[in-house]
């Protein structure tokens, strides 16, 4: 980038919250390390202030304008609004297609060096995806173009968002039994909840959780499923008998849940790198549990017509070729196995996944591997930025 620009670029993120959390915590990812690995002066207007504070706790909600972490905060209100080209950036990114302020796009066409516009598309495993990204789109009106930016799990398309320390980080913490134990007791996990088969569960409210729970219970060895406040409430609640509290826990047969609080991202990452199974949902933990060194089963998030299903199958297409139990178990969990299946297929699911543990982990780590080639998406951005400029 350095070589395509006299000076490091400024950038700005606009980011709306359909729902959930992926979309700020992708932002916020993003924008944090552009700031933090590529000293990049970032703005992040963002709609929806109280869900991104339950990723980062610093975040005051009712601020306009706040620095966190480095970053510029806006609190984005609406699309009215008067823009000039000074107050435009040099790389403006329009997180899922969210359409940014009209006036805003007009000072970006009246700014001198016009900005390089982005459009940052959502995660899939689908061949389409390389053939898309990087495509350019002219505005019909404005001297403007904007280009499509993948995620994605080739060298064609902008890779995943990877921090710069992670791979360090992660092997410090697990190859530390103090340091973890140490974490997961200050979630308020007992010694013995610490010393069984720990499982972490994000999942989406359709989940046949109750299924598993009742799999878990006869299981053979203690499980011990930690379950962020809020996530699959109904099922918990009526395991636990009592409200789905954080510090809430209950234990029935083989099976201790344990409600944690939701905890901020970094920490959350923690969390996977602790546990022996990661369940994870939509974008953004989904790419963490890949990037934990342990087996992950994934909740994808719900479309239309299913589409979501044929999503589920190009990443398993990819990712667990001879993983023929986690692929059923995916199936199954998703909504998207053989009709005739039922619930009391949950107990041969979960013996049959248990059992490709050693093998599924193999692959965690060869699939890292291969992701690692692809560089990481922040520094792909910026190259890519950086050769429109
Ligand atoms: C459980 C937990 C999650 N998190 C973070 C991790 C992630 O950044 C974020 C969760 O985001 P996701 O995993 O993507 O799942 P999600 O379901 O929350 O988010 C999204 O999924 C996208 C596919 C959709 O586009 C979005 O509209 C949105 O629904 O919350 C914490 O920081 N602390 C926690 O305790």
């Amino acid at each position: 980038m350095s070589s395509q620009l006299e000076r490091t670029p400024t950038l700005t993120i606009f980011c709306k919250v359909v729902d959930n959390y992926g979309d700020i915590g992708i932002c916020w990812r993003l924008a944090r390390q552009l700031q933090h690995e590529h000293g990049v002066a970032v703005t992040l207007w963002v709609d929806d202030l109280a869900s991104f504070r339950r990723i980062c706790p610093e975040v005051a909600p009712e601020s306009d304008l706040q620095v966190v972490q480095g970053v510029a905060v806006r609190r984005w209100r609406g699309q009215d609004g008067a823009y000039t080209p000074d107050q435009v950036d040099d790389i403006v990114i329009e997180f899922f297609g969210c359409d940014i302020p009209p006036g805003y796009i007009e000072a970006m066409a009246q700014r001198e060096a016009r900005p390089v516009w982005l459009n940052y598309e959502g995660l899939s495993a689908e061949e389409w995806v390389e053939g898309c990204h990087r495509l350019p789109s002219m505005h019909p009106r404005l001297k403007l173009t904007k280009h499509f930016f993948f995620p994605g799990f080739t060298s064609k398309t902008g890779g995943l968002l990877r921090e710069r320390d992670l791979g360090r980080e992660r092997a410090a913490f697990q190859s530390d039994p103090a340091q973890h134990r140490a974490f997961l007791r200050g979630l308020g996990l007992s010694e013995s909840e610490i010393d069984a088969f720990k499982v972490s569960l994000f999942c989406y409210p359709f989940a046949p959780v109750a299924q598993l729970f009742e799999a878990w219970k006869n299981s053979a060895e203690p499980i011990a499923c930690l379950v962020p406040e809020g996530v699959a409430a109904e099922a918990v609640q009526a395991f636990l008998g009592a409200p789905a509290r954080a510090g809430a826990s209950a234990t029935t047969g083989a099976l201790t849940l344990r409600v944690l609080p939701f905890v901020a991202q970094p920490d959350y990452d923690r969390l996977l790198w602790a546990c022996d199974l990661n369940f994870v949902r939509g974008e953004d933990s989904w790419v963490r549990a890949q990037w934990a060194g342990r087996p992950f089963v994934w909740h994808i998030y719900f479309q239309e017509e299913n589409l979501h299903h044929k999503k589920l199958r190009a990443f398993l297409d990819r990712y667990a070729p001879g993983l023929d139990s986690l692929q059923a178990f995916s199936l199954q969990w998703n909504g998207a196995g053989p009709a005739a299946a039922c619930s009391q297929d949950w107990p041969t699911l979960w013996s049959d996944l248990k059992n490709e543990l050693p093998t599924a982990l193999e692959r965690t780590l060869a699939w890292e591997a291969r992701m690692w080639e692809n560089g990481d998406l922040a520094t792909n951005l910026l190259e890519f930025a950086g050769s429109l400029r």
